[in-house]
């Protein structure tokens, strides 16, 4: 036998999960309002700054929920100058192989029990939901909105998938703004290019909320925008993010951006993505009005740690990419309103 091979067993329809798992109209409510008021910052109708921020990936409900709660007191607490969403990843693309997320392994055995990964991630979801706390997540298997997506308030296409078609016509329909990361060697026309096929309608098939193939056919998504992340090179700095604008104009599209402090912007280390995010602060406080955002990898304890089969964690430690400390992140995201607060007086203060 040549190739590949592989076997199929059914899997429970997005619809079955939602019956088994609805969300209330309360819930609906709180998504819509995050996701108008997301929008509203990207469009920059509303001068706060949007901080996604959270673990690189979910691996222990009861520590994101920890997460959840702080981010929730700290997001009342400075809500006047920032929209805080908490990053939920369930799915991790990986460079080559390594643990994918909670999805496809919930139970870290690599068992692959992917439906207990659904209700895992959608109970999460409304739980955090209920809390009145905004989700975040990176789409990577085009399957998975429909199962999830109704509870997400910001979405992303990662590095890996940017160029690829599939990821754009499902970006075109999702119902909630979606940051578009440049390549993971640093190319941001990819990026650009993909948010421009991402706000046309597209066609093409797939699968519905019953589980039968059908055609999609989408309106477009006008919240689709810019995340620079790095890559070979960080590319933050004010030279990077005026290019980047540039080719934004130069594409008809809205000269605004989310700038992620980790990944390439930081080697992925946790203590280069703070200092990172507090040079991004500088830029804000000084009047940078197109950042629009940061993402941010952050955690309950600082770093990373291996995971492997059986072998006990540390409680609150990423197990992907090293995340910041609470402690850090807290006192960092004070400095993110300051700054948000300082942009808004200052422009005040220029448009007299
Ligand atoms: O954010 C997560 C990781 O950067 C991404 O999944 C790739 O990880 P890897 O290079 O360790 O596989
Ligand atoms: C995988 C991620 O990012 P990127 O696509 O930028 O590597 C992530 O944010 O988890």
């Amino acid at each position: 036998m040549a190739g590949g091979q592989c076997k199929s067993v059914p899997l429970l329809s997005p619809e079955e999960l939602r019956q088994e798992q609805p969300a209330s109209a309360q819930v609906l409510a709180g998504v819509a309002a995050a996701r108008a008021a997301v929008t509203a910052v990207l469009d920059g109708t509303d001068d706060r700054l949007l901080v996604v921020l959270g673990p690189c990936s979910v691996h222990d409900l009861d520590a994101t929920l920890m997460y959840a709660r702080r981010l929730r007191e700290l997001g009342r607490e400075l809500a006047e100058d920032v929209v805080l969403v908490l990053r939920t990843y369930f799915e991790k693309p990986r460079t080559r192989v390594g643990w994918p997320g909670l999805l496809s392994d919930p139970w870290l055995d690599g068992g692959y029990a992917l439906e207990d990964g659904l209700r895992m991630a959608r109970a999460l979801l409304l739980e955090v939901s209920e809390m009145d706390v905004a989700a975040a997540c990176e789409w990577l298997s085009p399957a998975v909105p429909d199962y999830l997506g109704d509870l997400v308030s910001w979405g992303a296409i990662g590095a890996r998938t940017v160029t690829s078609p599939v990821h754009r016509q499902l970006a075109s329909g999702l119902p909630m703004p979606v940051g578009l990361k440049n390549a993971v060697d640093g190319d941001v026309r990819h990026a650009v290019d993909a948010i421009v096929a991402a706000s046309r309608p597209q066609v093409y098939p797939g699968v519905g909320a019953r589980g039968r193939p059908v055609v999609v056919h989408t309106s477009g998504n006008a919240d689709c925008h810019l995340v620079l992340r790095g890559g070979e090179r960080p590319n933050y700095g004010p030279a990077e993010v005026a290019e980047a604008m540039a080719l934004l104009a130069e594409a008809g599209l809205p000269r605004r951006v989310v700038i992620d402090a980790s990944h390439g912007n930081s080697g992925k280390d946790h203590l280069r993505q703070h200092e990172v995010a507090l040079e991004l602060a500088g830029s804000i406080a000084a009047g940078q009005e197109q950042i629009r955002g940061l993402l941010l990898e952050s955690f309950l304890e600082p770093g990373r740690q291996d995971w492997a089969a059986g072998r006990p964690l540390v409680f609150g430690r990423s197990i992907t990419d090293a995340c910041m400390g609470w402690r850090v992140t807290e006192e960092l995201v004070r400095t993110l309103a300051g700054a948000s607060r300082t942009r808004r007086a200052l422009l005040a203060e220029r448009t007299g």
